[in-house]
């Protein structure tokens, strides 16, 4: 699907609900679209480890990390499996390490910052919650459309 946020955002008006965090494109590709599927964790990536197994069809991950830059919840080898899975993209609301990897990789990447050290695996954290990113409440189904100007979620039943 073509897009731009910006247009999205003319159309829907206040419809379009842009995520108001400042987030940074790690991957080669700044552009994704699809259905969230909602993580909620915190300086634990158990949850996006196993989702990135699992097949993704042009859905995109969006994971509340509690804004934690203490350690990374994604690096390479959890992104090319992201790709390689056919996941649309992934935002990440903390962390991500391997970045010179992540800018090769052919999918959306964004996310705060980035460290070094990885985060624990204690599956400790929840799939499918509503999440609050950057003041906007995403619901696993809400649609994401995002690209180099930021991140527009619209409601199912509103981007028919
Ligand atoms: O496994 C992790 O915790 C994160 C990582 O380094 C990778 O995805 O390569």
């Amino acid at each position: 699907m073509t897009f731009n946020t910006t247009d999205l955002c003319d159309e829907h008006g206040d419809l379009a609900r842009v995520v108001v965090q400042p987030l940074v494109d790690f991957g080669a590709r700044a552009h994704c679209s699809g259905p969230a599927v909602t993580v909620k964790c915190f300086e634990d990536n158990s949850h996006i480890k196993t989702l990135s197994m699992q097949s993704g069809e042009g859905r995109v991950l969006v994971v509340d990390g509690g804004g934690s830059h203490r350690c990374a919840l994604l690096g390479d080898m959890i992104a090319e499996d992201l790709l390689k899975n056919g996941w649309a993209g992934v935002i990440i609301n903390g962390c991500i390490r391997d970045k010179a990897a992540l800018a090769q990789l052919d999918i959306a990447i964004k996310a705060l910052g980035t460290s070094p050290r990885k985060s624990v695996k204690r599956e400790e954290g929840q799939v499918g919650l509503t999440v609050n990113i950057g003041g906007q409440l995403i619901a696993n189904g809400d649609r994401i459309y995002a690209d180099e100007d930021g991140v527009v979620v619209i409601d199912t039943l509103t981007s028919q």
